[in-house]
């Protein structure tokens, strides 16, 4: 039984199809779709009578090309007079059949909806929506929430800077993976990650007579890290540094990042140690590498139609993937699955790492499964890689001839960064020859999904996981 069993109720589909297709969160881009239905999950309680009323809805996305569907959460904030200052989070006018005629409009941009959520967590009604609190930290009531903009798979709403409530998108039934990780690696008082405070999550079946104990897990509540800097941004920073020092190698600048690279390294060997404590370790054998070679061979195929620039490179690609056949056995455990810089944080307090659901693109079965810890080293490389290629392209050269110097540059800033993570994840030991076709492998498995995900969501960045690629063969 999937959420698209569940009843379905009028609601103007169209306008939901229409504000959901043009959503940064949207992972369907590029294919045809239509909301096919929609389900009330229920009403957020602690509203106050001179604000919205605020529901939970569950849109169901059927795509044209046959796969299957997709569910999305849509928190909707419910008036009934235009609220000009909503105007950019505008869903619709309907006559909605518990709230009348309506103006609606994303909740995560209205203060009114999201204090709702904050007073539903510090005291948590009975309902359908069920509110859950971890012990130790006393919610500030009187914050005030800020959407954070920008590039997400999900909706995050900061509460002041006392704690942060990320709306999750896309939802399947089952455990959230970075509600599950950040709540054990928050029990066991992990440095490196922000401290989980509640989530919310109500029955996945919701018609008479439904049996089974998914739930869906709508929405997590962390601890604000106030004085985080996104790791991507401190990347950017300091490879411009670099480049605005014409003369100067990427060792001998102010904004140096292989001190923090080394750091980062450290931070992820630790978490990955506490995930293993955790979760335990598992070990494969040949046949399951051979299997995950030949899920990479899959992956590269099904990229291969959506990315022609992939076609000249497929066989170094396949040859990378192939050299995991020959391997006897491989350790797996917990991993993060999507790492990138944009899920580090640099605080006061050292680097946290955030976010640990896992390749958006990937069914959440795929992504609870354990994996080598050598998929995230490879998916911080590939970051590495990322910020000089980035800022290279934006950079206002004034005409000065120094492109073919920059691009230069941007390598050796990637290979020193490179180089000190690696060096500090391993403690400084050379990785055996095994552990160099694993993340030789997972390098390239990454590439080809940044491709795809490139070419779907930024297709003027695609040359950077392209070029990438093309790099594969010549070393
Ligand atoms: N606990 C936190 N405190 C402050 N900022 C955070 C925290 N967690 C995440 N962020 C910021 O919010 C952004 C989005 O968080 P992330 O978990 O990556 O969301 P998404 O799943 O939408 O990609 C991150 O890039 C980071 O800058
Ligand atoms: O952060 P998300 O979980 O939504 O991850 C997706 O989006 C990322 C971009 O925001 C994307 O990361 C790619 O671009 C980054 C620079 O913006 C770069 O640092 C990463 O190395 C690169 O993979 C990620 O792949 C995607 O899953």
């Amino acid at each position: 039984m999937t959420p698209a069993d569940q009843t379905p109720e009028a609601r103007p589909l169209e306008l939901l199809a229409a504000y959901v297709g043009k959503a940064r969160w949207f992972g369907g881009k590029g294919r045809p779709f239509r909301v096919t239905g929609s389900r009330r999950l229920g009403e957020v309680p602690g509203c106050v009578p001179e604000g919205p009323r605020v529901a939970l809805e569950l849109v169901t996305i059927g795509y044209d090309d046959g796969g299957p569907e997709d569910y999305y959460q849509l928190p909707l904030a419910f008036y009934a007079e235009p609220q000009e200052r909503l105007e950019h989070a505008l869903v619709g006018a309907w006559t909605d059949e518990e709230f009348g005629p309506s103006h609606v409009y994303d909740a995560v941009h209205d203060r009114e909806a999201m204090a709702c959520w904050l007073r539903s967590f510090a005291d948590p009604p009975e309902g359908p929506l069920r509110f859950h609190r971890m012990p130790g930290h006393e919610l500030d009531l009187e914050s005030r929430s800020t959407l954070f903009s920008g590039e997400q798979s999900n909706s995050s709403v900061a509460f002041g800077d006392d704690s942060l409530l990320k709306v999750f998108r896309r939802i399947t039934p089952g455990v959230n993976p970075d509600i599950a990780v950040h709540e054990v690696l928050t029990r066991a008082g992990s440095e490196h990650v922000p401290a989980l405070y509640g989530w919310l999550e109500c029955p996945a079946l919701g018609a008479e007579g439904e049996t089974g104990d998914d739930v869906l897990h709508l929405a997590m509540l962390q601890q604000f890290l106030r004085t985080a800097t996104d790791g991507w941004e401190l990347a950017l920073a300091s490879v411009r540094n670099l480049f605005a020092e014409g003369d100067l190698r990427a060792d001998e600048v102010g904004g140096d990042f292989a001190g923090e690279s080394a750091r980062l390294g450290q931070a992820l060997a630790e978490v990955h140690h506490s995930l293993a404590e955790h979760f335990g370790t598992e070990r494969r054998t040949r046949a399951d590498l051979v299997g995950l070679a030949d899920a990479m061979d899959r992956r590269l195929d099904e990229a291969l139609p959506v990315v022609p620039g992939l076609e000249p490179h497929a066989a170094d690609l396949r040859r990378a993937f192939d050299a995991l056949r020959g391997l006897d056995e491989v350790v797996v455990q917990r991993v993060h699955g999507d790492l990138h810089l944009g899920q580090t944080l640099r605080t006061v307090r050292g680097w946290k790492i955030v976010d640990f659901e896992g390749e958006p693109a990937k069914p959440l079965t795929e992504r609870m499964l354990p994996d080598s810890p050598w998929r995230d080293v490879a998916g911080m490389l590939r970051s590495f890689d990322y910020a000089p290629r980035v800022v290279e392209r934006t950079w206002d050269d004034d005409g000065d001839g120094a492109t073919e110097q920059r691009a230069y540059r941007a390598a050796e800033w990637a290979e020193r960064n490179r180089t000190a993570f690696l060096t500090a994840y391993a403690s400084g030991r050379d990785l055996t020859s095994a552990e160099e076709t694993l993340l030789a492998a997972y390098v390239a498995d990454k590439a080809v999904y940044e491709t795809v995900y490139e070419t779907r969501n930024r297709p003027s960045w695609v040359g950077i996981p392209l070029e990438a690629v093309a790099r594969i063969g010549v070393s």
